[in-house]
């Protein structure tokens, strides 16, 4: 987290600086972003296309065999793909865009009852800040831990709207299901024993829930709503923003977007499935573009390891074909939020 001994700086709300558009800070500017940003290729050919899948059938004796395939593939090239077919119903995803949205709305002092603290990601916020020159990106948060149950700091949580509570634990334990269902079917993929991957991660680690809310911005061609990154987790779960586009993935050089498929979760390997399965899966780049006119609301949830587990290829996984790719560590999270902020790759200190 923030060095010790240095005082951090809580940077304002972007929702605050948009009462004075012309005056941004620097930190959120990138000179050179031209059109570019939001020029992204729109996926046209199917191969081009981040992939869907069904996890109905994914889950399905007989049709498992060819959706296992396509996992693998998917997360292979892309280290992505859609879900469909998850079984949460659209009402409840609705509700869970909807009282997030409402938190946001609310005045700034009902917010700030769940602020941030220095040296500390949970609440209500935005970016730590660790260096004066640091790329600041245009979103506000609410960060919150949700897993382990006996871990959880409510007093980091909206107390508004009154059913935000009870929606996030309805949400977190279905995702919850769902990450163990595609971390099987992810080692089956691999020709893994199907607990693998979960037995590596141990059964403490923290699962952490981001609501993240970009207000529209005045220079979307010059600011990003989350600069590029890839994600710290295991695997990453995103319940998209149901009519405003923004996600894009970097692939072959090339950036993507993500279009919007109403219901469907993104799902993305995070950098310690990358090491995990020696390289196989990769963890991809992505950002999140603004728009100079709407709101987008987007909810992440990250999923940890132990952090008392040693994270490292799995044996099977390494032979004289592929040898193994990443050094063993412990507690990524921490040395990956220091790089996240710099704008670098944590993973890269970890290639052998
Ligand atoms: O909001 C988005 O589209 C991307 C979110 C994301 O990548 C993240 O929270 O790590
Ligand atoms: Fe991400």
């Amino acid at each position: 987290m923030a060095e010790s001994g240095v005082v951090e700086i809580i940077g304002k709300p972007v929702q605050e600086l948009l009462l004075n558009p012309q005056n941004l800070p620097k930190n959120y500017l990138y000179e050179e972003g031209g059109a570019g940003f939001r020029d992204a290729l729109v996926p046209s050919q199917d191969d081009e296309c981040i992939p869907v899948l069904d996890l109905h059938l994914l889950s399905s004796p007989s049709a498992a065999q060819q959706e296992l395939a396509k996992l693998h593939l998917a997360l292979h090239s892309w280290g992505c793909f859609q879900a469909i077919n998850h079984g949460m119903e659209r009402s409840f995803l609705e509700k869970v865009r909807e009282v997030s949205k409402q938190f946001f709305h609310l005045p700034k002092e009902e917010k700030e009852k769940c602020g941030r603290e220095p040296k500390n990601v949970q609440g209500y916020g935005n970016d730590i800040i660790y260096s004066a020159n640091q790329r600041l990106d245009w979103t506000d948060r609410v960060y919150l831990k949700v897993l382990p149950e006996d871990q959880r700091e409510f007093k980091f949580w909206p107390q508004k709207p009154d059913d935000f509570r009870s929606t996030v634990l309805q949400y977190t334990e279905s995702i919850k299901l769902l990450s163990e269902v595609i971390l099987k079917a992810m080692a089956k993929s691999l020709n893994l024993e199907e607990d693998c991957f979960l037995n590596e991660c141990g059964d403490r680690g923290d699962t952490m829930l981001r609501f993240n809310y970009y207000p529209p911005c005045p220079m979307p061609d010059h600011v990003l709503g989350l600069k590029t990154h890839a994600d710290g987790s295991t695997i990453t779960f995103l319940l998209q923003d149901k009519e405003v586009e923004g996600l894009q993935v970097l692939k072959d050089d090339k950036w993507f977007k993500v279009p919007i498929i109403p219901d469907a979760l993104v799902i993305n390997v995070g950098d310690q499935i990358e090491i995990m399965s020696n390289g196989i899966f990769q963890s991809p780049l992505h950002r999140a573009v603004v728009n100079a006119e709407k709101e987008r609301l987007t909810v992440a949830m990250f999923f940890l390891p132990d952090s008392e587990k040693e994270i490292k290829p799995v044996d099977k996984l390494v032979n004289e074909s592929r040898p193994v790719l990443y050094k063993p560590m412990k507690n990524y999270v921490d040395i990956y939020f220091q790089n996240y902020q710099q704008g670098k790759r944590a993973i890269e200190a970890f290639k052998i």
